[in-house]
């Protein structure tokens, strides 16, 4: 598994503005271009019912906005880990605080999730949080407090200590990315300054009158990392 290399994860939710066939394929071509243009690693986390679809059409990596601890066969409705893969999904985000797991579904996903050589994204409210998940060693946890998800107000203006903290709580066994409130390239420069490995972002670019100005800007900010 090649683990995603400071990633800009583009977390498209169910936005209307990025749903439909059409649209979803525009943004993630949008992505792909400046991926390629500026040596950013843009990661794309589609609407699940377009995973596939994403897949096929680009080569920049494509992750699951979220999988279900379920297996292949009668799982009516599951989203199954190992059929991701199988779209050339490259990894999960888990437990986002719009979608949370219990303690032990994380546990269980993290584990199958390295055993199918996917990359594990595990999403965490508070430090506290982090120490727990660390437990686990997925390969990322990405620190977002609720109340700045979509408000505009960035994580890293707004409660900086969060990711700070978080690295620390993380202690080096799993990689610390952030996200909530991004919009500018000067938050996302203010992330990596404070030890953030990654950004994940939504509304930013989903709402932005330019998908392409805004990714572009969006990985600026992340071009200044010496790594
Ligand atoms: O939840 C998020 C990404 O997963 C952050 O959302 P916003 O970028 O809209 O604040």
């Amino acid at each position: 598994m090649k683990l995603l290399n400071r990633p800009l994860i583009i977390n498209f939710k169910n936005y209307g503005e990025a749903s439909s066939a059409e649209k979803t394929l525009e943004l993630a071509r949008a992505a792909q271009e400046v991926a390629r243009k500026l040596e950013v690693e843009v990661v794309l986390a589609p609407p699940q019912p377009s995973l596939a679809l994403v897949c096929k059409n680009v080569d920049i990596p494509v992750i699951s906005q979220h999988v279900d601890d379920a297996q292949e066969g009668s799982t009516t409705g599951f989203f199954v880990p190992e059929i991701a893969k199988s779209y050339g999904a490259s990894g999960s985000l888990i437990n986002h605080s719009e979608h949370r797991i219990e303690i032990g579904v994380i546990a269980s996903l993290a584990k199958k999730l390295r055993a199918l050589k996917m990359t594990s994204i595990v999403c965490a409210r508070t430090p506290d949080e982090v120490t727990r998940i660390s437990e686990m060693e997925p390969d990322f946890i990405a620190i977002e407090p609720p109340e700045l998800i979509g408000s505009g107000r960035a994580v890293s203006k707004e409660n900086p200590a969060i990711i700070t903290d978080s690295i620390k709580a993380a202690g080096g066994k799993s990689k610390v990315i952030c996200g909530a409130g991004i919009t500018d390239r000067d938050d996302v420069a203010k992330a990596v300054e404070l030890g953030s490995y990654g950004i994940l972002v939504a509304s930013g670019i989903i709402k932005a009158k330019s998908w392409p100005d805004k990714i572009a800007e969006l990985a600026q900010g992340m071009k200044k990392i010496s790594s």
